[in-house]
């Protein structure tokens, strides 16, 4: 990578029913996200926390079916507001979440940047869900909908109204836990997903390399939403939707140092640490190894 890298800690928690993942930008910063570039000698800008109201409830709202809108709206819109402000310095971005939520943010604040942005989602969910389907109104659960244009007004309008990414340019890897309404959504759309019976079948290698062929063409940019939840929860515990049978540390690792080497990303976040759902940090750290081969780190 040869820009200097922002990072931005967007700590929203509201948008999933388990505190702490405020928590989880610091986290990762104990685990030595900061010594780790250094070693790489990735020069880089640390801009601290984003200053998010953290106020809301888990109760839904009955007209909606949505649990704190307007909090996760704000919050998203400052977001937004920072991507563009250290994308117009030049700065390549990584972002520290906070819940899945952030990636509405985000890849709104990108869109101004890039209107043929590659997104990658490395998740065991598929974050597809709306108002309308979500078996829980928890917003993380709706976020990636959300990016390619569906979902409650608010959440879509952030940064300009409709779609900041399209479902052709949309990959997601590692999902083993999709609802009813979100499989609808992936026929009707046709977003690439390699589930874990592709990974089990394929081998990571092969699936992270056919990603990357599949969008190079397509995009003018690739924007990595790393939900630790993706990686299997024996590796990363803290996390508060875990669900089991995921890819392992060392094919995490691998993919991670994959895209490194094709050198196509041009944004990274990584997100749903809980320090208090977590073992001694153990998540961050995980976390803080994958954010290193995503930046080049590599055994030898
Ligand atoms: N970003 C996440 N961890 N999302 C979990 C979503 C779980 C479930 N599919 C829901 O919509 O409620
Ligand atoms: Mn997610
Ligand atoms: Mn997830």
């Amino acid at each position: 990578m040869k820009n200097r890298v922002g990072i931005i800690g967007a700590p929203i928690t509201i948008a999933q029913p388990n505190y702490g993942v405020d928590l989880g930008p610091n986290a990762i910063r104990y685990a030595g996200l900061h010594k780790r570039l250094d070693g790489l000698n990735v020069k880089y800008e640390d801009y601290g926390n984003i200053d998010i109201k953290n106020e809301g409830s888990n109760e839904k709202d009955p007209k909606t079916n949505l649990k704190n809108l307007k909090e996760v709206t704000s919050g998203n819109q400052k977001i937004a507001d920072k991507l563009k402000k250290i994308k117009s310095k030049g700065d390549f971005p990584l972002i520290l979440g906070g819940d899945h939520s952030i990636a509405i943010g985000t890849i709104a604040g990108l869109y101004s940047f890039y209107q043929e942005l590659g997104v990658i989602w490395f998740d065991a969910h598929a974050d597809l869900n709306s108002g309308e389907t979500s078996p829980s109104g928890n917003i993380h659960g709706m976020s990636l909908a959300a990016s390619l244009g569906v979902g409650h007004q608010d959440l879509t309008s952030i940064n300009g109204d409709g779609p900041k990414v399209k479902p052709e340019n949309t990959v997601i890897i590692g999902a083993r836990s999709i609802d009813e309404g979100e499989r609808k959504f992936i026929k009707e759309h046709g977003v690439q997903v390699y589930t874990m019976h592709d990974i089990e079948k394929r081998g990571m290698d092969a699936v992270i390399k056919e990603a990357i062929d599949y969008l190079r063409p397509r995009v003018n940019g690739v924007h990595l939403s790393l939900d630790v939840d993706g990686i299997d929860p024996l590796h990363t515990p803290g996390t508060g939707t875990p669900v089991d049978g995921g890819p392992s540390y060392r094919e995490t690792f691998h993919a991670m140092s994959t895209l490194y080497d094709s050198e196509i990303l041009t944004s990274v976040e990584i997100v749903e640490v809980n320090p208090l759902l977590d073992q001694r940090n153990q998540t961050a750290e995980v976390a803080t190894d994958m954010i290193a081969a995503v930046f080049g780190e590599k055994y030898i």
